[in-house]
């Protein structure tokens, strides 16, 4: 139920990024959720957050739950196919500190989410299926150590929605 509603009453839309100079559309789509205060910068662009809306709000009160963390903003990542992706990178950006704790929930299709060690961290690279309502912790020096990334896949998958929860402080 809470696919459905997201995918259809979410305002997405698809943000353009300057990718080695130049200008390109995000493969997929995007959305931003949270308090007035939590403004971002994503690649680039200054996100100023849409309002919570009830299922949101109630998903991050059972999220924050499960990860024992306060959240104060979401980004909204839609899949539409196989074809829609994410490359690799590490959510490190000023605003979010320098350990943080990103909850990520997955809705809809199971695709793999990779990390890997960024260059001299003495660690293998990890796939992970990510099932739908399944919650991904990201914390500690995970953004210090590691990149990750949702690859493109060949095979026939349906949408896949991701929600990865944040604080967020503008003025860091
Ligand atoms: O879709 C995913 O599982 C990853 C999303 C992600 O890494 C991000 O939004 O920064
Ligand atoms: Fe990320």
């Amino acid at each position: 139920a809470l696919l459905a509603h997201l995918t259809c009453d979410v305002p997405w839309q698809q943000q353009p990024i300057r990718l080695f100079g130049k200008q390109v559309m995000q493969p997929r789509l995007t959305a931003w959720y949270g308090d007035p205060a939590a403004t971002y910068q994503y690649s680039g662009l200054r996100l100023e957050p849409l309002p919570w809306t009830a299922p949101l709000l109630q998903l991050r009160r059972r999220v924050e739950a499960a990860a024992g963390t306060r959240f104060n903003s979401v980004l909204l990542n839609l899949y539409r196919s196989g074809q829609d992706s994410m490359g690799y990178h590490a959510d490190d950006e000023p605003e979010l500190g320098s350990a943080p704790v990103i909850a990520s929930l997955t809705l809809g299709a199971t695709r793999t989410f990779r990390l890997k060690p960024r260059p001299g961290v003495a660690a293998e690279a990890l796939s992970l299926p990510l099932t739908s309502g399944s919650l991904l912790l990201m914390r500690g020096p995970t953004q210090q150590n590691w990149l990750h990334a949702l690859p493109k896949t060949a095979r026939p998958v349906g949408p896949r929605l991701n929600l990865t929860f944040r604080l967020v402080d503008s003025a860091r």
